[in-house]
């Protein structure tokens, strides 16, 4: 008897799985981890007053009213080195050139644009007023000291090493990475690298399973193709599960004569479901093995990459303790859509013209991966989308 979950009742188990320990990387290797404290600035950003052009520092007030008809004549002190403190300070009727991102000099209040000053001799014309603070940058204009700048939980993404490098933070908390194994199984599965043979098929898989978690931050590793045999399957997982915090089994999920995934399971630890209210993906299995898990997905490929794309990678999200970006992006439905009821439906979908179209496609094919833009989420006990009602594609 098959234990058949919703979705929720599945992401409801996901939430008692444990998050991985921390480790400490190097910013150059913190690409794509996770964070696993939030990171608090030390110091103000940029931490000195800086002029944002190339120009004069000056006393605002001296420049009142000044036009070129009229040029406030300033006495030029020389220039200030960038990088360096400025060995000048500005008094009244004084100016000094100051390179963009160079340390303000004391006295000054305003950096006139070069464009508006000419030199002549030791003075300097300013043909329009400045204003107070014009072209200065505060000390604590891009970050103050104690504020939270990445939070808990964030993917490092390329910006964000550039905000850690500002800061100074080159050794950053993150979460391991979650060890996970992927293994497909079937004996008409033959490896995309050997010579076509019909009817075999090639895994698909395998591939990409792997793939999909390391692009999710795991360190994955495929183990290769099992065959339908229990014995030869039980002792992979079982040596899998050694080195892994989670093993992927693909193939072999439903109730036919060659479906051991099942017995595995119940052989090494507890099942949690077997089946999910899902379409496509229903034949899913699960189970707890101390607090590592064995996943069972669809053989079909669609089905496969569906479950682990929106179930699966949110028990990965957890382990890692991950907040997810929403790249998700609400369009018209281009034509009407019709769903039987019961089951949660993830609906490829194409985008023309600003519309969302479905790909009708049957599970077992492949293509569609590559010719979708996206998949809607229709919730169980709906019978389908109208045309021109709004979804979220999500991508
Ligand atoms: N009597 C029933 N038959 C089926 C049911 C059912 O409920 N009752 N469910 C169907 C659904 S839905 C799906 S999805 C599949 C899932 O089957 P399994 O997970 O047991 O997978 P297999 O039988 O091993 O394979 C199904 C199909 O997928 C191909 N496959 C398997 N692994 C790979 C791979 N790594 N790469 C590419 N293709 C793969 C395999 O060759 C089969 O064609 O069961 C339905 N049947
Ligand atoms: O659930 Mo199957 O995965 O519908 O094709």
């Amino acid at each position: 008897m098959l234990k058949v979950l919703t979705v929720s009742e599945v992401l409801d188990i996901f939430k008692n799985a444990k998050e991985v320990d921390n480790e400490k990387v190097d910013i150059n290797n913190a690409l794509g981890r996770v964070l696993s404290e939030d990171v608090v600035s030390r110091e103000n950003l940029p931490g000195f007053k800086r002029s944002s052009v190339d120009g004069y520092a000056l006393i605002s007030n001296d420049t009142y009213l000044c036009s070129e008809s009229m040029p406030a004549m300033l006495k030029n002190k020389g220039s200030i080195v960038i990088g360096e403190r400025p060995e000048y300070s500005i008094n009244e009727g004084e100016c000094v050139y100051i390179p963009t991102g160079a340390m303000l000099p004391d006295g000054a209040d305003a950096v006139a644009m070069i464009e508006d000053c000419e030199e002549l001799g030791d003075e300097v014309l300013v043909n329009k007023p400045a204003s107070r603070w014009e072209n200065v940058v505060f000390e604590d204009d891009d970050v103050k000291a104690g504020e939270v700048v990445i939070k808990k939980g964030t993917v490092i993404e390329d910006r964000h090493i550039a905000v850690l490098a500002g800061l100074g933070v080159t050794n950053i908390n993150v979460k391991r990475k979650v060890k996970a194994t992927v293994i497909s199984t079937g004996d008409e599965l033959i490896s995309p690298y050997e010579e076509r043979q019909i009817p075999k098929v090639r895994d698909i898989n395998g591939y990409f399973l792997t793939a999909a978690l390391i692009k999710d931050g795991c360190d994955a590793k495929y183990k290769g193709i099992s065959k339908d045999n229990e014995e030869e399957l039980f002792e992979l997982v079982d040596k899998s599960l050694e080195e892994s915090d989670i093993v992927f089994i693909s193939g072999g999920s439903s109730a036919g004569n060659r479906d051991f995934t099942i017995n595995i399971m119940e052989r090494l630890g507890e099942v949690l479901f077997h089946g999910i209210a899902i379409k496509p993906g229903k034949p899913t299995l699960m189970a707890k093995v101390g607090e590592k898990f064995i996943v069972g997905l669809p053989g079909h490929p669609l089905s496969c990459a569906v479950v682990y794309r929106f179930i699966m990678s949110e028990l990965i999200d957890r382990m890692l303790g991950r907040i997810r970006t929403d790249n998700s992006l609400i369009l018209k439905m281009g034509e009407n859509y019709h769903k039987a009821k019961g089951r949660e439906e993830y609906l490829p979908v194409k985008i023309e013209g600003g519309f969302a179209y479905p790909i009708y496609a049957k599970s077992s094919a492949i293509s569609v991966m590559a010719k979708c833009d996206g998949f809607i989420k229709i919730e169980r006990d709906l019978e389908g989308i109208v045309n021109e009602q709004e979804v979220k594609i999500m991508r």
